[in-house]
């Protein structure tokens, strides 16, 4: 890869030759991670639930039966239109394609060193949820997507939460346009080997993602303690639950883990909605007795942020929630 485009990926990269890609390649310790069968997510047209009161009620079963079994599934005819999608993808490749010193140079890159993460927030939020100062760019489609996958957002979200609780008001009274976000991703090519995590096994700390990915793939989620890759419908977009929504839900939707893993050859990029609470929500089962003990959202990333520097990983919610 060029040089100028990625010094920081390069650094990582020399680091991977070293360590890592040996024992990935050797087959052991990672090889549960790479997964061999491919599987569609659950497919359902959201269109549905505007036709009849039947076609209504089998659309919100299919979600929610989806929410609970798969903690993933794909929604097409979603109101979104693929324009609006491949308008903000190519601003996303033009923007991220920009030479690396150029971007850091305008301070476009607004991050600790030796990070390569590049995120962007569309609203200035009052928490800085991931511990980086967020900055904005102005990609002329954003704000045309954000408008129309909150609104899915807020309408999956109600659907999910009415098949439990009847009507509620949780979701629309506390998740706001300005306690979402949206992150977009790049995944540069890691010339010296396709087994190597572009994203590290990791669950959702939403309520619910809204994703987008190219037509390169390899997303893949645990699927009956498996790994499955998830087949690519470059029509759909991929909703799955976060770690929210499942303690709310009381365990009955599933927040699910996932990864990414690098091409060797190819660059892959991805669009990703998270769908959040305001970080002093409460969130708290909708029945008792709960599963979980209650919490707020910024709570619950403080301690999502200590355990990703203590153990490496994203805990969620089985440890101190329960
Ligand atoms: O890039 C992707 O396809 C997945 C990204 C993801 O899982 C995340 O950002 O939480
Ligand atoms: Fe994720």
């Amino acid at each position: 890869m060029d040089e100028i485009v990625e010094p920081p990926f390069k650094e990582f990269c020399k680091h991977l030759s070293g360590n890592c890609v040996d024992e990935v390649e050797s087959g052991t310790a990672f090889q549960k991670f790479f997964a061999v069968d491919e599987l569609d997510l659950p497919l359902v047209g959201l269109n549905l639930v505007n036709l009849g009161p039947l076609e209504s009620e089998e659309c919100k079963r299919q979600i929610c039966d989806a929410a609970s079994n798969w903690g993933f599934l794909q929604l097409v005819n979603q109101g979104i239109s693929l324009d609006i999608v491949s308008r903000l993808r190519s601003e996303q490749v033009k923007l991220f394609r920009q030479p690396f010193n150029k971007k850091a140079n305008e301070k476009l890159l607004n991050l600790p060193s030796g990070s390569y993460r590049w995120e962007h927030k569309l609203q200035a939020l009052s928490c800085n949820f991931h511990g980086l100062k967020p900055f904005t760019y102005p990609l002329s489609t954003i704000d045309e997507f954000a408008v129309k996958v909150f609104e899915m957002g807020q309408q999956i979200a109600q659907i999910l939460a009415e098949n439990l609780s009847g009507k509620s008001t949780f979701c629309s009274e506390n998740c706001l346009p300005s306690s979402c976000f949206l992150r977009m991703n790049r995944y540069p090519p890691c010339l010296v080997s396709s087994n190597v995590f572009g994203i590290v096994p990791h669950i959702d700390s939403d309520f619910l993602t809204i994703l987008h990915q190219d037509e390169v793939g390899r997303l893949q989620i645990i699927k009956d303690g498996k790994w499955i890759g998830v087949k690519l419908n470059p029509e759909a977009l991929i909703i799955n639950i976060g770690n929210l929504f499942q303690a709310w839900s009381n365990g009955i939707y599933n927040s699910v883990e996932h990864l990414v893993l690098n091409h060797q050859k190819v660059e892959r990029f991805s669009i990703a909605y998270f769908f959040c609470s305001l970080a002093d929500a409460v969130i708290q089962s909708y029945r008792e007795p709960s599963i979980y003990r209650s919490f707020s959202f910024r709570e619950y990333q403080k301690q999502v942020q200590e355990d990703a520097k203590s153990t490496g990983n994203k805990v969620g919610l089985s440890r101190s929630y329960r």
